[in-house]
């Protein structure tokens, strides 16, 4: 049985003032929630502190955004493994659209912070997916299959999360169809060696299609932006039937 996970990613939103409003109206709506499901929040590195204090002892575990490959050294802006384990941090996303977009991420340098997160003991959560220029141009499976061969060089898959998100999802409101991506995810299961790597869809889940996302059987679970953000929905998320 694959574990199921629903993590939210709230990239660069909340202050650790809004972070604590936020545990105050959604820690209690987990007390019905079934045990089946991990549940992960992947929040700016300034809120990491205050979460991992206000986390201990709840079933919520605690995730970054970005892990540096070296241990330490002149790397400025950057965050290494061991600064975010010590405070009790589980997962990293590694390979968001975003940081590739932005910040000049490449399958190269996603290959190395996925190999230093699993050797800090964290777990990395691997986004891969396509833009909307690349689908139209049927290149969503070639594109998906060269970010996972080059991706995942060396990565041990007993311990690794991949998030499958059509950039042309996110922040749109315009969802993949479930069945579709069950059908990407199924080709991603099928370029792995270990078959219970858990995969997500990520890209503009909200309360009103997680349960469709999740009835689907090749998907364990999702990767949330915006809806992550608000207490009721995400709670409604995470309480997916
Ligand atoms: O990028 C995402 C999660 O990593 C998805 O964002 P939205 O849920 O806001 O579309």
């Amino acid at each position: 049985m694959r574990k199921k996970v629903i993590a939210g990613n709230w990239k660069m939103y909340k202050t650790q003032a809004e972070t604590s409003e936020f545990l105050l109206n959604f820690l209690h709506t987990l007390e019905e929630t079934p045990e089946d499901r991990e549940i992960v929040l992947c929040v700016p590195f300034t809120d990491l502190g205050i979460l991992s204090k206000s986390l201990h002892g709840s079933r919520v575990q605690l995730g970054a955004q970005n892990v540096h490959w070296e241990e330490q050294g002149a790397y400025t802006g950057e965050i290494s493994g061991p600064m975010l384990t010590e405070i009790g941090v589980r997962y990293v996303v590694i390979g968001h659209s975003e940081r590739r977009q932005y910040f000049n991420e490449t399958d190269e340098t996603v290959n190395l912070r996925l190999k230093a997160a699993q050797r800090y003991g964290l777990t990395p959560i691997l986004c891969v997916g396509e833009s909307k220029q690349q689908r139209d141009a049927l290149e969503t499976e070639s594109l998906i299959i060269s970010q996972l061969a080059k991706g995942l060089v060396d990565v041990d898959q007993n311990n690794l999360i991949i998030a499958y998100e059509p950039i042309w999802a996110i922040g749109t409101g315009d969802t993949c169809e479930s069945i579709e991506a069950n059908r990407v995810i199924g080709l991603i299961r099928s370029q792995l060696s270990n078959p219970d790597v858990p995969i997500q869809y990520g890209g503009s889940v909200k309360p009103n299609n997680i349960d469709e996302i999740m009835a689907q059987p090749e998907i364990d679970g999702a990767l949330v932006g915006g809806a992550s953000l608000e207490p009721s929905s995400f709670a409604r998320i995470v309480n997916y039937q």
